[in-house]
């Protein structure tokens, strides 16, 4: 999918935000991106260290939709999130969930250098933390062959799953997978990661999508994905701040049907935040609304990150 062409922006507003995570998540300790303020409001581009200029460039579109463009009207005033559990042990993990007041949780699972059992005690403590009730889903983020997810899914599935992300990195995989178990199959990095997310062919692969406003280059081009696969969809964040979360939370609001709580809660992975009326959860949900980061001097990163990053934002904008 080639994104809305962007570089005749005006001149934006930037400042650049790093902040250490609680936990090790996605393989890193620190969160950092460009904030970017234009006539719509604030817009967040923060692509992973490891994209390059071209798979960055769905990220500008995103933040500049949001600073330029706005959203979509909303359907909706909140949208219930999950709590992530990142890859730690089952006290730790039961802690979370109980001190986020989600009634769903996805739990990261397969981290390289643990077992399987590491994995089940885990999803355990979550059911145990949850109660019968609430929903679980996992996120393998493409660690399994074919035959190792079928007997990682079927061991995990006895606390009962809702769904389970991106077990197998190809789609031809997922759908060899899905004949085999009776869980549902999300699809995450195999449509966020595709040249055109819309043409992925996900009929025989997934029961649901995932959708990520960054990755997929804003929120009308996400919805424009939902469309094109006729999907349930679940939306989650790029583990980005309250500015990137806004952007989440407008395309949950925005989607016609939200038959799952979303993974826009992830801003409890961050030790601190751009703005002092962080998007946290109260009661499992998060409202929609706009927000103003007004922490950008604590908040600041170092001249050198400084430096990359906006010479990141001048690359995708070439
Ligand atoms: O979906 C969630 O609960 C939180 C977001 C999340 O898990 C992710 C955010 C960013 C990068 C990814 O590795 C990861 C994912 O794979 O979904
Ligand atoms: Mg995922």
């Amino acid at each position: 999918m080639v994104p809305a062409p962007v570089s005749a922006a005006p001149a934006l507003e930037t400042s650049v935000y790093r902040v250490p995570l609680r936990t090790r998540f996605r393989g890193i300790d620190v969160r950092d991106g460009v904030l970017l303020r234009g006539p719509a409001g604030w817009g967040e581009f923060s692509p992973f260290w490891d994209y390059d200029v071209a798979e960055s460039r769905r990220w500008w579109a995103a933040a500049h939709e949001a600073a330029v463009l706005g959203w979509p009207a909303p359907l909706r005033t909140s949208v219930p999130v999950n709590v992530t559990v990142p890859a730690v042990g089952p006290e730790r993990a039961h802690a979370i969930v109980t001190a986020s007041g989600c009634r769903s949780a996805k739990v990261k699972v397969a981290e390289p250098g643990q077992d399987p059992g590491e994995d089940e005690a885990r999803v355990e403590a979550v059911r145990d933390a949850l109660g019968s009730d609430g929903g679980i889903r996992v996120d393998a983020n493409t660690a399994w062959d074919v035959e190792t997810a079928v007997a990682r899914i079927t061991a995990l599935d006895r606390v009962g799953l809702e769904y389970v992300e991106q077990p197998c990195a190809t789609v031809e995989e997922l759908a060899q997978l899905r004949r085999r178990v009776d869980v549902r199959i999300a699809a995450d990095e195999v449509v966020r990661r595709a040249a055109d997310p819309r043409r992925v062919d996900l009929r025989e692969a997934a029961d649901v999508v995932v959708l990520k406003v960054q990755p997929l280059g804003g929120v009308r081009a996400a919805l424009e994905v939902a469309q094109a696969h006729g999907l349930p969809c679940v939306v989650s964040s790029a583990l980005e701040s309250s500015v990137g979360i806004a952007a989440g939370v407008a395309l949950a609001a925005a989607l016609p049907e939200l038959p799952f709580a979303c993974g826009l809660a992830t801003v409890a992975l961050f030790t601190d935040d751009v703005t002092a009326d962080p998007l946290l959860p109260v009661d499992g949900a998060l409202p929609v609304r706009a927000v103003t980061p007004d922490r950008l001097a604590e908040t600041a990163a170092d001249p050198e990150t400084t430096r990359r990053w906006l010479a990141r934002l001048a690359a995708v904008q070439a």
